[in-house]
């Protein structure tokens, strides 16, 4: 028997929910695929739900129905105000809102290394540090960590708030030595998040097994994720291709790298 009657996926077309979308059916009868456009085919398991997260009654109707919600849907980079506030902060409102509404029992949720990206590489931050948003992507972070503290004191909505580090095919740069998380480590970090028997509110980081740790992930060790990958063998072709970054530089000195060095998204370019 599957663990979930229907499990929403938001964000299912981007790079995380496409790789979720394909691994999470065991886990429940359906796959409802939350996307801003028609996704095209879909297997027997899958259905389909097309708005845009700043629609609340499209969104808490998206819901209905679903006994668990992968919430990865937004912008998914430092943003335009405006974006920040439709898709991640009043999107996840609705979300909560949703199940609040309809009864959803737990929310995965993709939260960011954003969330804490000020805090200094060096000092072995645990999930219980103060949150220290390098931009107003990590704000909405915040904000979502926030609300689904609410949502379970208040409403007994679970939610496991995921502070994904860096998620791609492979690493791409020399921060990404520490901060990577595989696709695959990434999977079962939701899947943990999913089938822990409580998790009440929980934040984890998400990194894979990188030989250089950067933070202590103890606090979330109830999930039972074991990350099974490594940054290890894409060193050498990182290293071999990109030049050693000035240690004094906030993007190499603080968690959330390059984000600690753009302006503010709605200035106006300079030059
Ligand atoms: N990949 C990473 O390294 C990483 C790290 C930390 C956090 N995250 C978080 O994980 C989630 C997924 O990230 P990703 O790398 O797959 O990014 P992505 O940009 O590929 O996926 C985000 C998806 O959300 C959808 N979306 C954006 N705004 C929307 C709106 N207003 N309404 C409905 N849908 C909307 C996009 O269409 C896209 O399909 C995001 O919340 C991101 O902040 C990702
Ligand atoms: O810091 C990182 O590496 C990543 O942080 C995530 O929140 C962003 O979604 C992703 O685009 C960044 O590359």
């Amino acid at each position: 028997m599957p663990q979930y009657e229907r499990i929403l996926i938001t964000g299912a077309a981007g790079r995380l929910g496409s790789e979720l979308r394909k691994a999470l059916a065991p886990l429940a009868g359906r796959i409802r695929l939350a996307a801003r456009e028609p996704l095209g085919a879909l297997a027997a398991h899958e259905e389909e739900a097309v708005f845009d997260l700043a629609d609340m009654d499209a969104t808490i109707a998206a819901t209905e129905g679903c006994d668990a919600i992968v919430h990865f849907g937004g912008a998914s980079l430092e943003s335009p105000w405006q974006t920040i506030l439709d898709a991640n902060i009043r999107g996840s409102y609705h979300i909560y809102e949703g199940a609040r509404k309809h009864g959803a029992k737990r929310v995965v949720y993709a939260s960011s290394v954003h969330a804490i990206g000020y805090h200094e590489v060096e000092a072995q931050i645990g999930v219980d540090a103060p949150v220290r948003p390098d931009s107003l992507y990590g704000v909405s972070k915040n904000f979502v960590e926030s609300l689904s503290r609410l949502y379970w004191d208040k409403f007994g909505i679970e939610s496991v708030c995921l502070r994904i580090f860096s998620s791609f095919p492979e690493p791409a740069d020399r921060r990404m030595l520490w901060s990577y998380l595989s696709f695959a480590d990434c999977i079962r970090l939701v899947e943990a998040s999913l089938t822990a028997p409580r998790v009440g509110h929980t934040i984890s980081f998400g990194m894979s097994d990188n030989k250089v740790k950067t933070v202590d992930n103890r606090g979330a060790n109830h999930l039972g994720f074991i990350p099974q990958d490594s940054s290890e063998p894409f060193r050498a072709a990182v290293e071999a291709r990109t030049p050693v970054p000035d240690p004094a530089r906030p993007s190499v000195k603080y968690l959330g790298g390059w984000f600690c060095e753009l302006g503010h998204p709605d200035d106006e370019p300079k030059g």
